[in-house]
């Protein structure tokens, strides 16, 4: 019998922070990343005020002018940060109703001729007209600030949760660190035309972890279990989603689980769900499959327990073990968004377009 899971687990991340009650969570730990690879954490260091701030700009970031919006449009930019409209993308032949803001971390272009292309992938944000959202760039910083160094914190305790050495998993995120993290703030309206009820497909992140706060009380996210069931994680106020993307999956051999996820439009005639996730990354450079973590028998032993499920819908970021994670990366971003590939890396966009631009992006 594999070892499947029903829910998602809720784990209290002040027990982490007391020397007492860090081994419990430890073991909770363990368990989800093996047996879920999601989990729900409470209590955690981002301050609740700065995620109530957030959550108060969503619908606010969505309500300006359609010119204001384009002005920052994705195209623009070569590191795929901006707004997208409704409907630009596919998951899995079927288009995503969602519209949405990628921004990044605070970061300078240090892309120089002779690098490889994927170093121009990080760089800039575009900000909405601050005139429009007075606060909201200030004010999403300092809540990126938090949330990566909850997100570096976190990787401390993958490491006891898999008896690693101390620090094991730093090495993925390079030295000297010098990273640029990846976060949206996504729209979810409900459907005008009933026939597809398809927030986003499903798909497996990239990257490390995944903190995911969901912005209202919709239901919506669901996350495939080993028998192919999709089992609703709820939003609970107070807390992150954490999952595991693919490239934790592959430097753990499979031990923390990348698991396939999808989000459900909500009901017709109702409210739009936002959602804010914020995507871990590690350094470009890096092959994850060329690293190997000194795990013990009895560690890797426990992914036996989960069995080996059925074949789940996602299918995406498969390439972790053999390219550099940046080129990883910079493909997944050009088969999304075929018309800033078109301007910014037209060679790859033939590659993957050869009969011109398509209406829509597959993400997967
Ligand atoms: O909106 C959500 O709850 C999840 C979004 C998601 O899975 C993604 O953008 O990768
Ligand atoms: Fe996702």
């Amino acid at each position: 019998m594999a070892a499947n899971f029903s829910s998602v687990p809720i784990l209290d991340y002040s027990l982490s922070r007391n020397p007492d009650t860090r081994p419990e969570f430890v073991r909770q730990l363990r368990h989800a990343l093996i047996y879920v690879g999601f989990l729900y954490l409470s209590n955690t260091t981002v301050a609740r005020e700065d995620i109530d701030a957030v959550i108060d700009y969503c619908p606010r970031v969505f309500d300006i002018p359609d010119e204001a919006k384009l002005k920052v449009r994705m195209a623009n930019s070569p590191h795929f940060f901006g707004y997208s409209k409704l409907g630009a993308e596919l998951t899995k032949g079927q288009t995503d109703q969602r519209e949405q803001y990628d921004f990044g971390t605070p970061y300078e272009y240090q892309y120089h001729p002779g690098q490889p292309e994927y170093a121009k992938l990080w760089g800039p944000s575009q900000w909405p007209d601050e005139a429009l959202v007075p606060g909201f760039k200030e004010t999403f910083l300092r809540y990126l600030a938090q949330v990566e160094q909850l997100s570096f914190d976190f990787s401390r305790l993958i490491e006891e949760a898999f008896e690693l050495p101390p620090r094991a998993l730093d090495r993925f995120f390079g030295s000297p660190r010098n990273l640029q993290h990846r976060a949206k703030v996504v729209k979810y309206p409900p459907p005008v035309d009933t026939s597809s009820d398809q927030g986003v497909g499903p798909h497996f992140d990239g990257g490390f972890l995944t903190f995911l706060l969901q912005a209202s009380p919709h239901r919506g996210l669901q996350v495939q279990n080993l028998s192919g069931e999709w089992i609703d994680v709820l939003p609970i106020p107070g807390t992150f989603v954490v999952n595991i993307g693919k490239a934790l999956e592959t430097a753990t051999e499979d031990l923390a689980k990348a698991t396939s996820h999808r989000v459900i439009s909500p009901e017709p005639g109702s409210t739009p769900r936002y959602s804010i996730p914020f995507f871990q990354n590690i350094a470009q450079e890096v092959c994850v499959g060329d690293w190997e973590l000194p795990f013990s028998p009895e560690i890797l032993k426990l992914k036996e327990a989960r069995g080996k499920g059925g074949v789940p819908d996602s299918i995406n970021y498969a390439e972790y073990g053999l390219l550099p994670s940046g080129q990883v990366t910079l493909i997944g971003r050009v088969k999304s968004h075929p018309d800033v590939a078109e301007r910014h890396y037209p060679d790859l966009f033939k590659r993957f377009f050869p009969r011109g631009l398509p209406a829509q992006g597959f993400a997967y």
